[in-house]
């Protein structure tokens, strides 16, 4: 199995991409940053209350609105679902909160103490890089109070010093390499169940999706996305009396007919219309945007086209088939069954009338009245 680019592979395809399969990692990020979140909350509001005598009232404001930003952070992430921007942001507050924590020393000159969490957080909310761009500034920035010239910071001993810098880098450095080979296996198996994900929606012999491809994939892709899709029309096609092809020319002829004849939906049809194998000589196109009138106008210049071409299968073997079309609409996700069930009478009516024939509710209509 080799993945396709994305320009060569057929449109239904791209709609099962990286994403689909990337949930549990969005899912992990989005943990990390709200217990990120919660935990300097909770530490915030408890060192603000307890020492509210004690602080300065510029600290005591600095400390309320980072816990304000906090809060309206994790509000804006869990309304827009937009992390790496809200991420940035926490991170940089706690970032200048460190910073401030080691400028004044902290009780009892322990401040250095509480940036060790810093690389690890950051690499597991920011990713690699932007993760390596904001634990560098801080390390940087620290490293200047410690050794650079007298800004009215405390001073810290020597010991300490070296001791700090040196258990930094170590938790830094390690923090980076658990974050770069989680990443990378965890872009593997992402890839490989894109892969299975692709080839189980797959029909093997036409190359066009298939049933399940409907039911579990593009339903609830549909359902979240519809204004891209509905209204659409279900054309339910089937090949008339392919039985007499397999009987009068083998079954292997039956298949290459099979394949031609999807190779004329993907060529007749538009790449977004969602072409799918959906029984044996059964198809399923759905035509997303567009109303049954415009639907039934498509299907039957395609029902036209099929007929007039010729299947070769060698030079002493060729055919032409025709097809029968049901149409319905679909409004809304809810009635889809329902509306593929209506797309099956109309069909079955077309083959009633003679097969090579398409029937929609307005066919259906006419046929009635006359
Ligand atoms: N070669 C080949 N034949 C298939 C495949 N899937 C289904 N068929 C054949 O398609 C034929 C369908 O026959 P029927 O259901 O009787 O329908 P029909 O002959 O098309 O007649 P109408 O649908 O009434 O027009 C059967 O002979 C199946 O064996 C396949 O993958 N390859």
């Amino acid at each position: 199995m080799t993945p396709e680019s994305p320009e060569s592979q057929p449109s239904w395809l791209n709609l099962v991409n990286i994403d689909s399969v990337y949930s549990a990692e969005k899912q992990r990020r989005a943990f990390t940053f709200f217990t990120m979140i919660f935990i300097a909350v909770v530490l915030i509001t408890t060192l603000v209350t307890v020492n509210y005598s004690v602080y300065a009232k510029l600290l005591t404001i600095m400390l309320v609105l980072s816990d304000l930003t906090f809060f309206i952070c994790a509000v804006y992430f869990l309304r827009t679902g937009r992390l790496t921007g809200v991420a940035i942001l926490v991170l940089s507050v706690i970032c200048v909160l460190c910073l401030a924590l080691v400028y004044t020393g902290g009780k009892e000159n322990t401040a250095l103490y509480w940036l060790m969490f810093y690389p690890v957080v950051s690499f597991s909310t920011l990713g690699l890089r932007v993760g390596f761009l904001a634990v560098s500034s801080l390390l940087a920035l620290t490293c200047l109070f410690l050794y650079g010239p007298d800004i009215g910071q405390v001073m810290y001993g020597n010991a300490e010093k070296v001791r700090f810098t040196a258990s930094f880098i170590l938790v830094f450095l390690f923090a980076f390499i658990g974050e770069y080979f989680r990443n990378k296996s965890h872009l593997e198996i992402a890839r490989i169940t894109l892969l299975q994900k692709q080839d189980a929606y797959t029909d093997q012999l036409t190359g066009l999706a298939n049933r399940r491809f409907i039911s579990s994939h593009f339903l609830p892709f549909a359902k979240l996305n519809s204004e891209q899709y509905l209204p659409f029309t279900v054309l339910l096609i089937d090949l008339d009396l392919f039985k007499n092809i397999n009987d009068n020319f083998g079954h292997d002829f039956g298949d290459q007919a099979l394949i031609e004849f999807s190779r004329m939906l993907e060529t007749q049809l538009r790449s977004s219309d969602i072409k799918v194998r959906y029984g044996g000589e059964e198809f399923m196109v759905i035509l997303p945007k567009t109303v049954i009138t415009d639907a039934y106008a498509v299907a039957d210049k395609f029902r036209e086209y099929v007929a007039a071409q010729v299947i070769v299968f060698n030079e002493h073997q060729s055919t032409s088939v025709t097809c029968s079309i049901g149409a319905a609409q679909v409004s809304h996700i809810e009635t889809f069954n329902q509306t593929v069930k209506l797309a099956d009478e109309y069909l079955y009516q077309a083959k009633r009338l003679g097969r090579n024939n398409v029937v929609s509710s307005e066919q259906q209509q006419a046929n009635n009245e006359q």
